[in-house]
């Protein structure tokens, strides 16, 4: 609703209020989306951060949760569709917007997302862009424009499911750049289109996965995970959750570890642990495990993780760089931090936050951690690197600088028998490597999130 502006001719002034304030339904929200659309695009700030339940965005925490969801859901499909969105967009323009109109863009596309890609009935999407803009002094000028814009869009456009989007379109031109260096166009495009598809919710489960498979009305994948068919509520109200028979993580997320073989009863350090996937996994394997993470309040996490699944292991805060524990492990993982690349179907954010300087940078840090992570393996001891990063300047290349430096390990091939189910995602060499289009990616199959795993055994001390 309006507040009166208070200004009359001859009448004596009413007190000052401050600017029109327009506080109709669903307006905070588009403005919220809007806002966290230039920190990820202007800014280069994770997604993951902004919208953080505790830390995230105060504007986004201020609202009411269904509201907050709904910004989730704008910003995924507007970053997800991002070109064709922007293309929907520019057809509709008489000239290119403005230089230094951002904020203009990001209502346009906030909007846009909501007519293409959600159901929100148009008009209030319209509506309530052309209020952004309004009450943007850097767009107000334009709301005339950001109207008959997404007007044309309502009226034109074909929408989900229809909407054809190019994977090529939606893929930032870094990112496609790399993808056709390293797997071709024709790979790279299954890559960007498997990137456009909503990902499942894949848990791993403690046994039985055939059992949990049939209570929870989802599929079995392999040998411990069950990929879910959409669920209605939350994650914490299905059969299990309580009684920590399983977790959630990716399909692909849980192929690492298996390449350790049986850990029972070993000592296992899972560095860079947080929050704790792959620890869990370990320490239900029956390891003795350290989980290390320089994060206080992701290894928090990882405590009540574990604590729900009645699962135990030390728990470490502290940087792999300055771990010095009092023994060897007998194996260690190291699942570093990496540009997440392989996880774009579930932060489509990473395709905009991310960049090719930002990958060297990462692939640095990684072969410096895996030297120290090295070091800390006893001899005949198994050393596993992963990361979730399609980037093979993250994989394959930190993987032969480590071998060249360390002539004390070798690589342990992984043959394609060990991941039963997976056979296809180990490479001539031995060397895991998952895409997001394997198994089908995309709505129907569902695909999985990319992965790279390399083992590693150390021959003498
Ligand atoms: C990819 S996540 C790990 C995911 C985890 N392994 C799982 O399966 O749930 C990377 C983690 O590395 C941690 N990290 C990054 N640099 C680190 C360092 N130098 N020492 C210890 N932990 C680090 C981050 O805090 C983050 O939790």
């Amino acid at each position: 609703m309006k507040a009166a502006t208070g200004r009359g001719g001859g009448k004596a002034a009413r007190p000052h209020t401050p600017r029109d304030v327009d506080d109709r339904p669903g307006l905070a929200a588009r403005q919220v989306a809007a806002r966290l659309m230039a920190a990820v695009i202007d800014k280069q700030t994770s997604l993951d951060g902004l919208t953080d339940a505790a830390t995230g965005h105060p504007h986004l925490r201020q609202l009411e949760p269904r509201d907050q969801a709904l910004v989730k859901a704008i910003l995924t499909s507007a970053l997800r569709f991002r070109g064709t969105i922007e293309a929907e967009i520019a057809a509709r323009l008489e000239r290119p917007l403005p230089s230094g109109a951002a904020s203009l863009r990001h209502v346009l596309h906030v909007g846009a997302a909501q007519i293409l890609c959600l159901d929100v009935p148009d008009s209030a999407a319209v509506d309530l862009a052309v209020a952004s803009a309004n009450a943007d002094p850097r767009a107000a000028r334009f709301s005339g424009l950001v109207n008959a814009v997404l007007r044309r869009i309502a009226r034109e456009a074909k929408r989900l499911p229809d909407l054809q989007a190019d994977p090529r379109q939606n893929c930032p031109d870094w990112l496609w750049g790399r993808l056709v260096e390293q797997y071709g166009s024709e790979r790279a495009a299954g890559i960007a289109g498997a990137h456009l598809a909503r990902a499942p919710i894949d848990l791993t489960v403690k046994t039985d996965v055939r059992g949990w498979a049939a209570r929870l009305g989802g599929r079995a994948i392999g040998t411990h995970s069950v990929r879910l068919a959409a669920i209605e509520g939350p994650i914490s109200g299905l059969d299990g959750f309580e009684a920590g028979e399983w977790w959630v993580q990716d399909v692909a997320a849980a192929l690492p570890v298996r390449l350790f073989g049986d850990v029972a009863g070993k000592r296992v350090a899972d560095l860079c642990a947080a929050p704790g996937g792959k620890t869990a996994q370990l320490a239900a394997a029956g390891a003795r495990v350290t989980a290390l993470d320089q994060s206080s309040s992701r290894i928090r996490r990882l405590k009540e993780n574990l604590g729900r699944l009645g699962l135990s292991a030390e728990t470490l805060t502290g940087d792999v760089m300055a771990f010095e524990p009092d023994q060897r492990f007998e194996a260690v993982l190291l699942d570093a931090p990496c540009s997440s690349t392989g996880t774009i179907r579930r932060h489509p954010d990473v395709a905009y936050t991310k960049d090719d300087a930002e990958i060297d940078k990462l692939a640095g840090l990684q072969l410096r951690l895996l030297t120290r992570a090295a070091d800390l393996v006893e001899a005949g001891g198994m050393l596993v690197f992963a990361n979730c990063s399609t980037d093979g300047r993250e994989g394959e290349d930190v993987a032969r600088a480590f071998l060249q430096a360390r002539p004390d390990y070798a690589l342990e091939p992984v043959a394609p028998a060990e991941l039963e189910g997976f056979e296809f995602a180990v490479s001539p060499a031995g060397i895991l490597r998952t895409t997001p289009e394997m198994l089908g990616g995309g709505e129907a199959g569902g695909g999985l999130d990319g992965f790279f795993a390399a083992r590693f055994r150390r021959e003498t001390a």
